[in-house]
């Protein structure tokens, strides 16, 4: 790979980083045509990967916006609480994920986001959400984008993984692009860890979306106060990789060949396991079979019982596993199971279940489900 401004090669960037890649970071999130670029409103600086752009970002609003709090999705990311704690900011949490269907408690994040105090920060997954995979429709965005803006809520958008969940750049920004273009202010953490590969290079960009040109100038200013005492400038080499592939026709068409290949391999795994725990047979537990009997027999018949938050004890038709998206998979599995899998078959994940579905193989699924299979029969 061919670095241009070779002489520059081990001189030191400015302190908002390299000025081609920050640009073409704010294009490739927000689009070519996006209004917030045309009228010099974002101000983007060049960060430690996504984990620095949050953090600059966090110590950026706890010097400079008026409000401390932040609500991030539970669950989210490990990082997120401390990262947003130890810049200053109040993490608090909003319901996202439903164990009971294994996908989105949309009702429980309106509830949440609905009673945050007017001004409050939100952090938003842009796509792919980790640990659960778990995605809101493009109807669901639009009703979340128009509490938020109802309440002039502050969006805080994380992009760790654009291109890589649906395969295409354009699909997995558009939940931020339909907040940037009802002209209001937010903020967009991206990283080039996942989708260029360049996890080790700490390649990243944090854009705030202002509300005019003018301010667009002073905030960049003041992120430069904040960048300076925190590590000063940004390397050059990974920002030059990724800048010489956004700037190059042919070796972008290649790169989005490539993402595509990589987003539908991790498509057709989740196809593939969810076929193979299907011929397994139902994942129906003991315990599972007595909730049924409880739910279906004892609860009519005693109508005193109120409702019970019926939770299956085990992930019940596997379908959740095809319709979340992205790099990981919310299994539903529970500890106990995890540790099983872990004893008896070497297979290892986080203990709240979740798998990283870019580390299966054609090869190594039937022995993952039929270690699933066991641990929930
Ligand atoms: C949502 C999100 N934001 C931000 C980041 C930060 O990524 P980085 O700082 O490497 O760019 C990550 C990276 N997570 O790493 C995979 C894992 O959960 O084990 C992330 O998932």
């Amino acid at each position: 790979m061919l670095i241009q401004n070779e002489s520059r090669v081990k001189e030191y960037l400015p302190i908002t980083g390299l000025a081609d890649f920050n640009k073409l970071s704010a294009k490739l999130i927000f689009g070519a045509d996006s209004p917030a670029i045309q009228e010099n409103r974002v101000a983007t600086v060049q960060c430690l990967s996504g984990t620095g752009s949050l953090r600059v970002g966090g110590e950026f609003l706890a010097r400079h916006y008026h409000e401390r709090t932040i609500y991030i999705p539970q669950p989210t990311w490990g990082n997120h609480p401390k990262v947003f704690t130890l810049a200053g900011l109040t993490a608090r949490s909003y319901r996202y994920y439903d164990p009971a269907t294994r996908g989105l408690d949309f009702q429980g994040l309106l509830e949440d986001i609905s009673s945050a105090p007017s001004g409050a920060i939100v952090l938003l997954h842009a796509c792919a959400h980790n640990p659960t995979g778990v995605d809101p429709t493009l109807e669901q965005w639009e009703q979340i984008r128009q509490l938020m803006r109802s309440k002039a809520l502050l969006p805080f958008f994380d992009s760790a993984y654009q291109g890589f969940a649906s395969g295409s750049l354009d699909k997995d920004a558009q939940s931020v692009r339909m907040f940037v273009a009802d002209g209001g202010e937010l903020l967009m953490a991206q990283s080039y860890a996942k989708n260029m590969g360049l996890y080790g290079e700490r390649v990243g960009a944090l854009s705030i979306v202002c509300g005019s040109a003018d301010i667009a100038v002073k905030v960049e200013s003041q992120l430069k106060l904040v960048i300076r005492p925190m590590y000063s400038n940004p390397p050059l080499h990974g920002a030059s990789i990724v800048a010489t592939i956004l700037k190059d026709s042919a070796m972008f068409d290649e790169w989005t060949l490539e993402l595509k290949a990589m987003a539908d391999r991790i498509i057709s795994m989740r196809e593939q396991l969810f076929n193979a725990l299907k011929i397994r047979g139902p994942s129906v537990s003991k315990l599972w079979m007595f909730n049924l009997l409880v739910h279906f027999l004892l609860i009519p018949l005693c109508q005193s019982v109120d409702h019970l938050s019926y939770h299956a004890e085990t992930p019940g038709d596997w379908s959740h596993i095809i319709k979340q998206i992205g790099m990981f998979t919310f299994t539903g599995l529970n500890s106990d199971q995890v540790a099983f899998m872990r004893q008896e078959y070497h297979i290892y994940m986080t203990s709240d279940g979740r798998i990283s579905m870019a580390g299966l193989s054609s090869r190594t699924v039937p022995h993952l489900a039929d270690a699933i299979h066991a641990a929930v029969t």
